[in-house]
Parts: C-alpha cells; structure tokens; sequence
C-alpha cells in the first residue's frame, strides 16, 4: 500500500485555545482510518482541514501529493466530506437534494441524474428519491449526506462521526457501504467515539486526545502494544477461588467472574485451570480476554473515553 494522505505538524487554535496540536498521521491507499477520541478531542477540525473546510494554522496536509492549503480546489474534486451536522432541505425530495449537491460539484445534466439514480442505491433510498427529506428519520438523512458526497465520484470518503443518534438499520446500511467502498478501493476516513465502530471497520487508527494524538498505527498492533493482556474466569457457585496461587498476575472483579492481569496469558490461563482442578472450582467461563480500545484508551489517558 502507498500513502495516500500525509498530516504533518497539524496545529489550529480558536481563540488562542489549541483544537489541534501538533497532529501526524499517514492515511494508506485504500485503507479505513479511525480517527478515535471523545468529544472535543479536535477530531471535527482535523477532517475539516483535510476536507479545505477550514484552514490550519500550522503544519501541512498533502491528499495525493497535493497541499489542502494551497491546491484547495484539486484536493476538492476527489474528496467526498460528509459533515457531522446534516445539511439538507427538507422541504426538498431526496432526488433534489441531490441535484443541488450534484451541481455543486460541477456534475450536471443526463449524468448528474443517472448518478444520482447510483448513489440512492448505494445508500439503499433509491424507493424514497420523491420523498422529502423531512420525513425521513435521522439516520435516513444521515445516509442521503453520504450519498450528496458520493455524487462527484471521489476516491476519498472523510466521514465526521456518520453513527450519532441514528437506527440500527442505519447504521448497519453505513457499515455495508463503507465496507463496500472500501473494496472498491476507496480510501476512507472515519472519526468515532465509538471504539467498537474502529474495531469493527478501521485498518489503521489515531487515538486524540485534547487535540493530541495519543496514539497511533495498525489496529491491531496498538491493541496488542496497549490492550493489556488478561484471562477472564467464571465460576458455576458463587464461591471466592483463592488466585492469589497465580503467579505474576494482578486479579480484580470483573462482572460476574474475575479479571487476571497477566504477561503471559498461555501460562495464566493453564495455571488458572490446574487450580480449579486442584480446588474443585467449576469453571463456567474461562478466556483470554480480547484487548480492546477502551482499555488501550484508558491506559493511555487515565480516563475511559465515555467519561473523558
Ligand atoms: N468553530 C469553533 N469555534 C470555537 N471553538 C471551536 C470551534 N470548533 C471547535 N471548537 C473547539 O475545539 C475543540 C475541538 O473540537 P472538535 O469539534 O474538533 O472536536 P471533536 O473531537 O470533533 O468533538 P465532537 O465529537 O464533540 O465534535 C473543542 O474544544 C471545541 O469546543
């Protein structure tokens, strides 16, 4: 894979208060990448710098080897931005929603409709395209906005929190589309502060916090860098087992079971074994447990991201 997307130094402040400071991040061709952090972390104004909605105040973003800064109008044609807010009218039919956005973008005329005929079923309202918007649901309009970005045929989606507040059934629709575009060869950007959203989608993720990337790389290597490493044991009774016997392990409650911290979960969870066992514990459940953001995000900030 090359690189697509290159941030390098990213800073911007309102008010002399930073939103971003001082962010990098490379963007791989064809790949899905998490911008992950709570509210407020500068995720909104890191996707509008790269969609030249809003202008750094310092450092520089190339899209393809072209600065978002001074080639604005290049970096435009191939990028699809859809915003966190919905913007539509919702006195207008989806169709024409559609054709205020196709001729944004320069495209027009007998195209224009074929292609929006193509995005509606992309986003799966190609039954609703005489409807108005207004009586569409929250996360209907949120799926005709993807569908406005899709129309100029760009070879980038940056997609500011798509998820908030919307149906399953959308939100389901948005995850097939993404995966879809994304096997198209689309590459695709995507802020959450959902972590189960970047585990389900993302390729690569940046973890902000305060307007600073916490950190950053391949999913997988940051859970296996940060995750922690833990085995998970449920008993049948509601007995106390005696963990203490682990070796080089730290234990906790943990729902209904109990959470061993360990180096070396192989060793953990036969040990863990040979003592229920020994004790005559009925193991009801008994894991290793999979690393998550939420614990990678928690050692990383001392706060969880739902309260950060
Ligand atoms: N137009 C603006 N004027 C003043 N402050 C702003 C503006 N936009 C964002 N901020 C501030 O900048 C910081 C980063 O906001 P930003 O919207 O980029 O974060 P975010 O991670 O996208 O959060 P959210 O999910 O809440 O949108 C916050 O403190 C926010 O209050």
């Amino acid at each position: 894979m090359s690189t697509a997307i290159e941030v390098t130094g990213l800073e911007k402040a309102y008010a002399g208060k930073p939103a971003v400071n001082h962010i990098h991040f490379q963007v791989q061709k064809g790949s899905c990448f998490g911008l992950l952090g709570p509210n407020g972390a500068g995720k909104s104004t890191t996707m509008k710098i790269l969609s030249c909605i809003t202008q750094a105040d310092r450092g520089s973003v190339q899209v393809l080897g072209y600065d978002v800064a001074k080639q604005a109008e290049e970096v435009k044609k191939f990028i699809g931005y859809v915003p966190q807010n919905i913007t539509l009218y919702e006195k207008l039919s989806a169709y024409d929603n559609l054709v205020f956005f196709g001729e944004l973008y320069g495209v027009r005329g007998k195209a224009l409709k074929e292609r929006i005929m193509e995005v509606l079923q992309q986003v799966g309202l190609a039954d609703r395209a005489n409807d108005a918007v207004g009586t569409f649901s929250g996360g209907m309009m949120r799926r005709i906005n993807i569908a406005a970005a899709l129309l100029h045929r760009p070879k980038f989606m940056i997609l500011d929190e798509p998820t908030v507040g919307i149906d399953p059934q959308s939100r389901n629709h948005i995850f097939e589309l993404i995966r879809t575009l994304k096997e198209e060869g689309m590459t695709i950007i995507y802020s959450t502060h959902y972590m189960e959203e970047v585990e389900a989608l993302c390729d690569d993720v940046a973890i902000i916090d305060h307007g600073e990337v916490v950190a950053k790389g391949a999913l997988n290597d940051i859970l296996a860098q940060y995750g922690g490493k833990s085995v998970y044991l449920e008993l049948e009774s509601d007995i106390e087992p005696n963990l203490t016997l682990i070796e080089g392990s730290s234990v906790a409650r943990h729902g209904r079971g109990w959470k061993i911290e360990t180096d070396n979960v192989l060793k953990t969870i036969s040990e863990v074994a040979e003592l229920c066992r020994m004790k005559g514990y009925k193991p009801i459940q008994l894991e290793v447990v999979r690393p998550s953001l939420e614990m990678v995000f928690l050692q990383l900030t001392g706060t969880s991201l739902r309260d950060a």
